[in-house]
């Protein structure tokens, strides 16, 4: 039996635009954010694939492309499950701040320390931060995560222990099941269900940027081993330099 899944990084938000650390802070999508979502949703009608069901983050970057999506298959009425457990990581002192001139202050190692080490989380979001209350108040995590599970920050590793219990409890036995399903995510929450199934090293995840607004599609076995990983809905060309584009948003200008 050959199962796919397809899972999608949302398009572009307005904070991909302005190059800022976004986390946990609910940005919305960019005009070409949107325009990402519907070609991806094209993308996928064209090369005829239906879902049974979707999984995305509680954050409306995610929420809206999955709905985008879902509108140009003519599939808004499958059951959506949101979830914290898929939210991108939590970038703690760092969101808001501008990737550039974070790299020119503290150098470009470690701002590419801080976005694709495997363990070394970035500095925690204190309480004088202007994003504290607005992320810690959300009344959307009132059902979750607890008070004691709550992060300040996410390296990718402790992303990955709060994203893979959802894979595993829920998604997985979904496809086993027969399931269609889509996953409407973020970069890093993405990267980490990547990981895992590619079974990849610390060091080779740390060269793995998702683009904005691309599926991709995974064929897994019955013991979710894939057959075929990562194959984007895309030309090589323009996924390549999405890619790169990704990587060097850590460049001081
Ligand atoms: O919020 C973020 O990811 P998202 O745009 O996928 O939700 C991060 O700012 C992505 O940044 P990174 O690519 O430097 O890890």
């Amino acid at each position: 039996m050959v199962y796919k899944i397809v899972m999608i990084r949302h398009g572009e938000s307005s904070w991909n635009k302005e190059n800022r650390f976004c986390g946990w802070f609910d940005a919305d999508l960019s005009e070409k954010g949107v325009q990402e979502a519907h070609a991806a949703g094209k993308a996928l009608k064209d090369a005829g694939y239906q879902f049974d069901a979707a999984h995305t983050s509680v954050l409306k970057r995610a929420q809206i492309t999955l709905q985008t999506v879902l509108g140009e298959l003519g599939q808004s009425d499958i059951p959506i499950n949101k979830t914290w457990r898929l939210n991108e990581r939590h970038y703690g002192g760092l969101t808001g701040l501008d990737k550039a001139e974070t790299a020119a202050k503290h150098g470009e190692a470690q701002v590419q320390i801080w976005r694709r080490s495997f363990d070394v989380p970035p500095p925690p979001l204190e309480e004088s931060s202007e994003f504290y209350k607005i992320i810690m108040d959300d009344p959307r995590y009132a059902n979750g995560p607890t008070k004691e599970e709550f992060p300040m920050f996410e390296s990718l590793k402790l992303t990955i222990e709060r994203t893979l219990p959802y894979w595993n409890d829920v998604i997985v036995p979904q496809i086993k099941e027969g399931k269609r399903i889509l996953i409407a995510a973020h970069g890093n929450s993405l990267r980490g269900i990547v990981k895992h199934l590619d079974n990849m090293s610390e060091d080779a995840i740390m060269g793995l940027n998702l683009p904005t607004g691309i599926p991709f599609v995974y064929e897994l076995d019955e013991n979710m081993k894939p057959i075929t990983s990562m194959q984007f809905l895309g030309d090589e060309e323009t996924v390549r330099k999405a890619m790169e584009a990704v990587a060097n948003q850590g460049k001081a200008k």
